[in-house]
């Protein structure tokens, strides 16, 4: 949106420094993992020297009782031709509500489901076309190029320090960071002596899988042997399942791990943030700094847990947008409801809405008002930093932290602008003068037109752990160029080759074959599969509206890999399956490893358990599913009426269970997908959509549904 701006012209004073860092208003101012379970794999980095080696596992039978999943192949996604692009006018825009308010109307009286809007053109904004593959890989490999200290494993997406650490480093615990990518230079770019150790990323905001996270702690362990991994990701729910089970699978490695995450977000009060929690935002990059450093300082495994939850729960953000960034590859949503000035107001870092549409905007004093009044608040709902007077100063070694953080579209002068008028406001409607000011781009959300403010409150922090000198963990120096004042690395040479791709290394464990496949099961596969690819941009426009936007493909990438995986079509070599136990554990490793997200995880949870369930040969197999949702269970809160995936899976597994046909069941899941447009979300990102994304069905739901539909009717 290039006329989206902070200020009314005119209504700023004088700014215009980029990215600074103020200092003056101080005063003053494990255990190893097996040898047998370390595994020897490549891997590939880009530098000025051959490839570097490290040492990794472990291999699959290392692991008992974990997930297995080999890495799967990121297709390209074929899409709708681009010819044009969104409306813009008003007359435009009215017209287009109008059809919709009547499309609404007659949709209700129907009781069908919302359909669509005739499909908009697709943007044009993007260099890459949306046939083009995943871009993570090559971002990461130019992120090498750029850097020669990283290496990079490429099969975990994971980057990590290139040179083997010396006899201190390796003393220190390593700290792993990550989660989706778009979220640039955030994690990776943090990666560098001091800072980060390595980072792992998933596809555009969509969580790595629990295998990468598996691998990229197994790569971590092998490098620095000592004393343990600790992992740090932010509070969404993909992250917290992919996160919280390869950090299983390394524990039952015999590697010790510990995790933090971050929520440091403010937009939502208590009672809507209950079963989910707060997100989390930018301050995760001062987290960031903050356990590199006191990592790099010597602090054992459990200390630096306690630092970085303590940092956390001191820490606040609230984020505004002045438009919806556009994820590549998709269709521009024909709901965009940012139009001319409005802006969100407590805005995520995936568009999610937060606090309110501000309709028409408003000018920069009042914007930094209300994000001030927010972040600020001391009252029960939004009461989430607690302030004493003497915090808001800066004082010996503790004193308040400012990061004005860039989503990625806003200018550096009006970003640098609002990041003194936030500091004017500060000192005289808060009396609050911090100790350090980041400002710049520390954390994207894509392009995104709009910015974040994070405190923290360092005093806070020193009063339940009086040594943990964060001020002077922000302070000590690292050549990191994402980070404030690192300009030093060596440069590149233009003919060092690109990075080389590791292997993958585990194979499926072998499990008990199950009942026979059916002889349709190809065709049932093929259609179920179909029907969720078409059924993408309608999941991807819903998810949109409700979440992050990014469902449809998500949903699509899994059907791709099940189609390529177990039925050799586009790239794939397809698989001979001995029975339906191997077929369900098989597509619960392709489902994993193509599809991330939310919805990622809890399928590929299902798929596995759905495995086990037939294996068990003593049951009649069409319990099979409904013992597969109850093990499900045990890994989300979620339950009919939570508006999620499991909406669709629990009428179907009821009615199979019930002895109902195939068809009379997948027809009851849909029917059940279809009911969650009149429920308010308790779980996921449509939790932070007012109205809980009442209105239009849930897209994880409507995506079983239509391939439960699809699977029965390929029968
Ligand atoms: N806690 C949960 N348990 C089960 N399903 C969930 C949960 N949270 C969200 N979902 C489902 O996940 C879907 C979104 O999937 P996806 O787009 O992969 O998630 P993300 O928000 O992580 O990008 C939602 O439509 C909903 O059906
Ligand atoms: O960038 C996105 C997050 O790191 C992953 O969140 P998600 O998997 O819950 O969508």
């Amino acid at each position: 949106m290039p006329h989206a701006r902070l200020s009314r012209p005119g209504a700023l004073g004088e700014g215009g420094w980029g990215r600074w860092q103020a200092r003056g208003h101080s005063e003053s101012e494990a255990r190893p993992p097996p040898p047998s379970a370390l595994a020897p794999l490549d891997v590939s980095s880009a530098s000025c020297t051959p490839t570097a080696h490290l040492r990794r596992g472990p291999p699959a039978r290392a692991r008992a009782g974990a997930l297995h999943l080999p890495y799967g192949q990121h297709p390209s996604l074929p899409r709708r031709s681009a010819n044009g692009m969104q409306p813009r006018c008003l007359r435009d825009r009215a017209v287009a509500v109008v059809v919709v308010v009547v499309v609404v109307l007659v949709v209700e009286c129907c009781c069908l489901p919302l359909p669509l809007p005739s499909p908009p053109a697709m943007s044009t904004k993007h260099i890459y076309p949306p046939t083009h593959p995943s871009l993570v890989l090559p971002t990461l490999r130019a992120l090498l190029l750029t850097n020669p200290h990283l290496a990079l494993h490429a099969p975990s997406k994971t980057i990590l320090l290139r040179t083997p650490p010396a006899a201190a480093a390796a003393a220190a615990v390593p700290v792993l960071c990550g989660g989706g990518s778009g979220h640039e230079p955030f994690a990776a770019g943090y990666v560098a002596p001091g800072l980060l150790t390595a980072a792992v990323s998933g596809e555009v905001f969509a969580s790595p899988s629990a295998r990468q996270v598996s691998d990229a702690i197994a790569l971590l362990a092998a490098q620095y042997p000592a004393r343990g991994v600790l992992v740090l990701h932010n509070n969404y729910t993909g992250d917290c399942l992919h996160f919280g089970i390869g950090a299983e699978m390394a524990r039952a490695a015999g590697i010790d791990v510990q995790t933090v995450v971050q929520s440091d977000d403010v937009s939502l009060p208590r009672a809507r943030s209950a079963k989910v929690g707060r997100r989390g935002l930018a301050g995760i990059v001062l987290t960031c700094k903050i356990l590199g450093a006191a990592s790099s300082a010597g602090l054992s495994l459990a200390e630096l847990k306690t630092l970085g939850d303590t940092v956390n729960r001191y820490t606040a953000t609230i984020g505004t947008g002045l438009d919806h960034c556009h994820l590549p590859g998709t269709a521009p949503s024909a709901w965009e409801p940012l139009n001319g000035n409005d802006l969100e107001l407590g805005m995520g870092m995936h568009n999610e809405p937060g606090v309110r549409l501000v309709r028409g905007g408003m000018g920069s004093a009042e914007l930094a008002r209300e994000m001030l009044a927010l972040l600020l608040a001391d009252d029960a709902e939004r009461g989430f930093l607690r302030w004493e007077e003497a915090d808001k100063t800066p004082s010996g070694s503790g004193g308040p932290v400012l990061l004005v953080n860039n989503l990625g579209g806003i200018s550096n002068l009006e970003l640098s602008a609002f990041c003194s008028e936030v500091l004017d406001q500060l000192a005289h409607a808060h009396a609050l003068r911090p100790a350090r000011v980041y400002a710049g781009t520390y954390l994207t959300s894509l392009n995104s037109p709009g910015l974040s403010i994070t405190l923290l409150n360092t005093a806070a922090v020193h009063r339940a752990l009086p040594a943990a000198g964060v001020l002077d963990l922000l302070d000590s120096p690292v050549d990191c160029p994402a980070w404030a004042g690192a300009t030093t690395f060596p440069t590149c040479a233009p003919d060092d080759p690109p990075a080389r791709q590791g292997e993958p290394i585990d194979e499926p464990e072998l499990l008990a074959p199950g009942p026979a496949l059916p002889a349709t099961f190809a065709r049932q596969l093929r259609t179920a599969c179909e029907a969720v690819i078409s059924a993408e941009r309608e999941m991807t426009e819903w998810d949109t509206v409700a979440g992050d936007g990014d469902c449809g493909l998500t949903f699509e990438r899994g059907a791709r890999a099940l189609l390529e995986g177990l039925l050799g079509e586009g790239k794939g070599k397809g698989k001979v399956l001995a029975g339906s136990a191997l077929a369900a554990a098989e597509a619960a490793r392709l489902l994993e490893s193509s599809m991330g997200g939310t919805s990622g995880a809890i399928l590929a949870l299902y798929c596995t358990a759905l495995s086990s369930a037939l294996a068990d040969r003593e049951r009649p197999a069409h319990t099979a599913p409904q013992r597969a949702l109850d093990a499900l269970y045990q890994y989300t809160p979620a339950r009919p009426g939570s508006r999620t995936i499991v909406d669709a899976l629990a009428p179907f597994c009821a009615a199979l269970a019930e002895g109902k046909g195939l068809l009379e069941a997948a027809k009851a899941g849909m029917d059940g997908a279809r009911g969650t447009r009149a429920m308010r979300a308790r779980l996921g990102r449509a939790t932070y959509v007012a109205g809980g994304g009442e209105g239009v069905p849930d897209p994880g739901a409507w995506g079983v549904g239509v391939g439960l539909v699809g699977w029965a009717e390929g029968a």
